[in-house]
């Protein structure tokens, strides 16, 4: 009769087991972005089963890298996900791809643990995140408590369970996302692309003229783009673009944002700030490109920039593509009237190296 009694006893806790993890399915299977699923999912988590602890490592390699820039922005989620290699991930789980619990040497864990955490652990539960039968991340769930995750008494079935229901979960959303990013960005150097520039301008044009705050947007075009990409091949043209836009992306940072208009042309758009100072951001890239030319196999690729900008205050455009115009003309007006100078440097190296 005992052994009835236990039996039921435990149907019933596997039962609520279940019910909680189809709360927790429900709350994250339609969700479409990364950063909602992991953190509702984390804080399902941490609600249903009250752990106090609760977060996510992604590998930062495909086919999660994509998720890398828009998760790394998102303030709330710094202590819920990380990025980590994958070497670190397959350490922590070993080769079982089960589950792991570790109630001892938890500081051995540190890389895989947010900063926020370390040293108040006491026991932590490590399961796998996999699609399509690889090793994609970590689910881990912690206590201040040696005793909550101790591998001897415990057994990891449910946890295993859990990790499989938030694997299926992450490849969905995971799936979301690749196709909204493959649509918005453009796939060699990860800019945003030209519609998503129009799409912006449109709705920050209208906000400027109501606020009367200025927008201003510049033009940066690579100069003899076509020599190098005759001379040192088209592989050669791919990295000085991808250059570029790094470069790009380190200087207008936080002020704005920039895309990939077409071929060697580049748009950066600075909310808010006005003609100079944008122009002031432009001259710098041009000043880092110039005083550092490209390692391409051995060669030292001097690269140069042209570029032109328009801004709603000081240019009063009717509409944005007006105020593209007026940038894209300034471009060329400043590119004509520098052609025989610097962009000889370009020539003159390819010359030499053909
Ligand atoms: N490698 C590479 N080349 C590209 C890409 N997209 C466009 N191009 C090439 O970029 C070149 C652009 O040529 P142009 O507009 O004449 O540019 P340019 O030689 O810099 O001339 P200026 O602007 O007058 O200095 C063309 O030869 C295109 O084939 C790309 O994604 N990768």
């Amino acid at each position: 009769m005992h052994d009835v009694d236990e039996l039921i006893n435990n149907v019933r806790h596997n039962e609520q087991i279940a019910l909680r993890f189809f709360d927790i399915e429900r709350c994250i299977l339609s969700i479409g972005r990364c950063d909602q699923f992991v953190s509702t999912l984390t804080k399902e988590v941490q609600k249903q089963f009250s752990v106090p602890f609760v977060w996510v490592n992604l590998i930062n390699e495909a086919p999660l890298a994509h998720l890398v820039e828009s998760l790394d922005k998102s303030t709330g989620l710094k202590d819920r996900v990380l990025f980590t290699r994958r070497s670190a991930l397959i350490d922590a789980i070993g080769v079982g791809n089960k589950t792991v619990l570790v109630n001892q040497n938890v500081e051995k864990y540190r890389e895989i643990t947010p900063s926020v955490y370390r040293g108040i652990i006491g026991s932590v539960a490590i399961s796998p995140l996999t699609m399509d039968g690889e090793i994609v991340g970590l689910f881990c769930q912690a206590d201040e408590s040696p005793d909550r995750y101790d591998p001897y008494t415990k057994d990891t079935f449910l946890l295993d369970q859990l990790a499989i229901k938030i694997s299926i979960c992450l490849s969905n959303v995971t799936a979301r996302e690749k196709l909204e990013y493959l649509a918005t960005r453009d796939p060699l150097t990860g800019l945003l692309n030209r519609r998503q520039l129009e799409l912006m301008l449109d709705r920050e044009f209208a906000r400027s003229k109501r606020q009367k705050r200025d927008l201003t947007v510049v033009f940066i075009d690579c100069d003899a783009f076509k020599s190098i990409n005759d001379t040192l091949g088209h592989n050669c043209g791919d990295e000085v673009l991808e250059y570029i836009a790094k470069r790009l992306l380190k200087y207008i940072h936080k002020q704005g944002l920039a895309f990939r208009f077409a071929g060697d042309e580049f748009v950066f758009v600075t909310p808010g700030k006005s003609y100079d100072q944008a122009i002031s951001i432009a001259e710098s890239i041009h000043d880092y490109l110039q005083a550092n030319p490209l390692r391409y196999r051995n060669n030292l690729v001097p690269i140069t920039i042209s570029y032109g900008g328009a801004s709603v205050i000081s240019d009063s455009p009717s509409s944005y593509k007006q105020l593209l115009k007026t940038a894209d003309e300034r471009l060329y007006h400043y590119k004509n009237n520098r052609k025989r100078l610097v962009p000889t440097k370009v020539f003159k190296f390819l010359n030499k190296i053909r």
